[in-house]
C-alpha cells in the first residue's frame, strides 16, 4: 500500500514537533503573503487564472462571468498542486473554487489513459443534501464542457446494488459523505488498495461541520488509505478547532487562505444581509410571524427556521388558516422528498419554506423525553415512530436559491447556527434580510450572537437592528384573529398532521424515486406546500379587511412590494437575474466581494423611529424604513 497521509495527532517526538513548528511558521508566512497578494490580485478574470477555455465557456453558459475573491485566490494554488485550506464566509463561492481546478486537472487525464480502477477525486461533504448539491454542480459542468469524465454520488442509504452499478462505470469523481466510505469498504464495493493507487485529490467540503456531525472515526479510516502524494483541499465557512484538527490529520504543509482574523470576526455574515430583530413573548411569536407575512412587510422567498418538528407543523397549520401556504423540510422526511422539496423551492414553485435545522437532533430527543410523561403521546408514538436521518443537514452549506428573507421563528442554539442560517440569504450577487423573533428566554443567547457579530472592538454597535416596518398598531390589529386561530391548532392536530405528512411523503418518495430516474428535470409531479387541514381557510381570515390594516404598515408593505417589483421579483422568483438588481448588488457590499479584509461595512446603528427593544415604533416611517 502507498505511503499514507495519516499523522498521529498527539505525536510527542521532538523532531516531529520541530518539523511541525517549521510547517506552522511556513503556513503563517503563507497566510500573510496571501493577504498581501489578495490586495494586489483583486479582480482577476477566469482567463487570467488560466482556467481551461471549456470551463470558462461552461461558466458563461451558467451566467457566471467573474471569479469571486476566494476563487481568484484559491484556484491558482490548487492548479499548482498545493494542499489548500480555504476559509471564507457562507455564500462566497467555495464550491466552484475547488470544483473548477479539480475538473481541469482531470481534463488532462481524460481520454488519454486507461480508466483507473478507483476514482481519482473524492469530495466528502457532511450531508446527503450537500452530496446532491455538489453532485449536481459537478455534473452540470461536465455536461457543459462535453468531456469524458464521470461523477457519481453515493450515500449510506443506497442499496448495495445501486452502489455497485454507480461504481461499475469507473467514475473519476466520487461525491459522498465520510460515513459512506467505510461502509463501501466493509461491503466490498470500494477497494482500499485501489484507492491508494488512484486517488489524486481529496476535498473536505464544509470541513467545519464534518467532525461536529460525528464523522471523526469515518474520516480516520479514510485518511489511513489516502496516499501521501494526494492533493488535499479543505473548505470551510467558519474557523474552529475542528478545522484545525482536520488540517493536522490530513493536510501536508497547506497554503492557508483566510480572512484576516479581525475582519473575519467583524463580518462573518454577508455584508449585504440586513439583520433585524423583534422582541416578543414566546406566545406572541405566531402573531408576529402572521403580521410579517400577511402584511407583506418582508420580501419573498422566505425561509423560516424553527427548532422542533412539531413547531414546524404548528406554524404550517396556523398560517394555512390565513391562506398562507408553506412547505416543510425536516430530517424525518424521506430523502427523495427532501431533495424534491429543495428542488421545488429553488425553482420558485413556492415562496415559504419552514425548515428544522440540525438542532432538531437534540430537540427531538428532548421532545421524546417529554413524551414519556404523556400516556396518550406514548401510545401515538408506538403507532408512528419516525427516524431522523443522521446524514440530514438542511442549513449548512445548502444553496437555497434566491431566498430574500430568513426568519428565525425560534432562535438558533449557537452563534455558528445563526451564521449558517443567515448565510442562506444574500448569496452570490443577491441581497437579503433576516428577522429574528426573540422571546425573553432567548435573550441571553441573542445577546451573545450580537456581541460576537459586533466584534471585540465594537461591542456596543447594533449589528442586528430592531425591525422597523411593523408598527405596534399593525400587530395588535391582528391579535384577536391570531389568538383565536392559535387555539384551534391543538397538540393533537399537530401530531396528526405530522404523522399524515410523513405517510404522504413516504408514498411520494417512492413515486419520486422512479420519477427522478425517468425525468429528473420535471418538477411538477408533486407539490409540497399543499394544505394539511381538510377545510379551506375562512375568507375573513384569508383576506385582512381594510379597516384592520394600520396605514403606516400598509405603506411599508407597499414599499416592499415596489422593491420586489423593481427587482423583477414580483411573482415567482425562479426566473433569470434582473439586470438592475445585478448592477445594484455589485455596487453594494456583496458577499462574493468581501473575501478581503476591506469588505464594505454594514450599517450598524438602528434607524430613527426604532426602539432599542426590537419593537417597531408606532409613529411615522423613517428613511431607513423605506430602504429596508
Ligand atoms: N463567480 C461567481 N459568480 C456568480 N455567482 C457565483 C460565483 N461562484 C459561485 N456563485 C454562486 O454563488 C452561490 C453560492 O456559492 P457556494 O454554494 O459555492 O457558496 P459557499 O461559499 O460554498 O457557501 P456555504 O459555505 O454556505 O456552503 C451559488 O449559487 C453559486 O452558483
Amino acid at each position: 500500500m502507498a505511503n499514507t497521509k495519516e499523522k498521529p495527532v498527539d505525536d510527542v517526538n521532538p523532531e516531529v514537533k520541530e518539523a511541525e513548528k517549521a510547517e506552522e511558521v511556513e503556513e503563517q508566512r503563507d497566510v500573510i503573503e496571501k493577504e498581501e497578494e489578495e490586495e494586489e490580485e483583486k479582480d482577476k478574470s477566469f482567463e487570467e487564472l488560466r482556467l481551461d477555455p471549456r470551463l470558462i465557456r461552461a461558466l458563461t453558459k451558467k451566467g457566471i462571468e467573474k471569479p469571486t475573491p476566494i476563487q481568484q485566490t484559491a484556484i491558482p494554488f490548487i492548479l499548482e498542486g498545493k494542499d489548500v485550506v480555504a476559509k471564507a464566509k457562507t455564500g462566497s463561492g467555495k464550491t466552484l473554487a475547488y470544483l473548477l481546478p479539480l475538473l481541469q486537472k482531470l481534463f488532462s487525464d481524460c481520454g488519454s489513459k486507461k480508466k483507473k480502477p478507483a476514482p481519482s477525486a473524492f469530495i466528502l461533504v457532511p450531508s446527503r443534501e450537500l452530496c446532491q448539491q455538489v453532485y449536481a454542480e459537478v455534473s452540470s459542468l461536465i455536461e457543459l464542457c462535453r468531456v469524458q469524465i464521470k461523477a457519481v454520488q453515493l450515500t449510506s442509504s443506497m442499496p448495495l446494488s445501486d452502489m455497485r452499478n454507480a461504481l461499475a462505470g469507473l467514475p473519476e469523481i466520487l461525491v459522498t459523505t465520510p460515513a459512506c466510505i467505510p461502509k463501501c469498504f466493509a461491503d466490498g464495493v470500494l477497494d482500499p488498495a485501489a484507492i491508494s493507487d488512484s486517488l489524486e485529490i481529496l476535498v473536505l467540503d464544509e470541513a467545519d461541520l464534518l467532525l461536529s456531525y460525528g464523522y471523526e472515526d469515518n474520516l480516520r479510516s479514510v485518511t489511513s488509505i489516502v496516499p501521501r502524494r494526494c492533493q488535499c483541499l479543505l473548505m470551510s465557512a467558519t474557523t474552529s478547532s475542528d478545522v484545525e484538527k482536520l488540517k493536522k490529520l490530513i493536510l501536508h504543509n497547506p497554503v492557508v487562505l483566510t480572512l484576516q482574523e479581525g475582519a473575519d470576526k467583524e463580518e462573518p455574515v454577508p455584508s449585504n444581509v440586513q439583520q433585524f430583530w423583534i422582541s416578543c413573548s414566546a406566545q406572541d411569536k405566531l402573531l408576529h410571524i402572521l403580521a410579517l407575512l400577511k402584511l407583506e412587510v418582508v420580501q419573498k422567498k422566505i425561509l423560516i427556521f424553527i427548532n422542533t418538528i412539531d413547531m414546524g407543523f404548528k406554524l404550517k397549520l396556523f398560517l394555512e388558516k390565513f391562506g398562507i401556504k408553506t412547505a416543510i423540510l425536516n430530517g424525518e422526511l424521506p430523502q427523495n422528498s427532501r431533495l424534491h422539496i429543495l428542488e421545488q423551492f429553488n425553482a420558485g414553485l413556492f415562496d415559504y419554506l419552514i425548515a428544522t435545522d440540525d438542532n432538531s437532533q437534540q430537540t427531538k430527543a428532548k421532545e421524546e423525553a417529554k413524551d414519556e410523561d404523556n400516556k396518550e403521546k406514548t401510545k401515538n408514538k408506538r403507532r408512528f415512530k419516525p427516524k431522523l436521518d443522521a446524514e440530514f443537514g438542511v442549513v449548512r452549506g445548502i444553496d437555497f436559491k434566491k431566498v430574500h428573507t430568513v426568519i428565525n421563528y425560534d432562535m438558533p442554539q449557537s452563534v455558528t447556527g445563526y451564521i449558517h442560517r443567515i448565510g442562506r440569504t444574500g448569496r452570490a450577487y443577491s441581497s437579503g434580510s433576516s428577522v429574528s423573533l426573540v422571546s425573553p428566554d432567548e435573550m441571553e443567547g441573542f445577546e451573545e450572537i450580537k456581541s460576537f457579530l459586533a466584534g471585540e472592538d465594537d461591542k456596543d454597535s447594533d449589528v442586528i437592528t430592531p425591525f422597523p416596518l411593523l408598527t405596534e398598531n399593525a400587530v395588535e390589529s391582528l391579535r384577536y384573529r391570531a389568538e383565536d386561530v392559535a387555539k384551534s391548532v391543538t397538540k393533537i392536530a399537530v401530531r396528526e398532521s405530522r404523522a399524515q405528512d410523513l405517510r404522504n411523503e413516504i408514498i411520494n418518495s417512492e413515486k419520486l424515486k422512479s420519477h427522478f430516474e425517468a425525468n429528473p428535470r420535471d418538477l411538477d409531479l408533486l407539490k409540497h406546500d399543499k394544505l394539511l387541514s381538510k377545510t379551506a381557510p375562512a375568507p375573513h381570515l384569508k383576506d385582512i379587511p381594510e379597516y384592520l390594516v394600520d396605514p403606516k404598515t400598509q405603506e411599508a408593505s407597499n414599499m416592499v412590494k415596489l422593491a420586489r417589483a423593481a427587482m423583477g421579483n414580483s411573482r415567482r422568483s425562479g426566473g433569470g437575474r434582473n439586470n438592475a438588481n445585478k448592477k445594484r448588488s455589485r455596487k453594494g457590499g456583496d458577499p462574493l466581494k468581501t473575501f478581503s479584509a476591506n469588505g464594505s461595512k454594514r450599517r450598524r446603528s438602528g434607524g430613527v423611529g426604532q426602539k432599542k427593544d426590537g419593537k417597531g415604533s408606532s409613529d411615522g416611517l423613517t428613511k431607513k424604513q423605506r430602504t429596508a
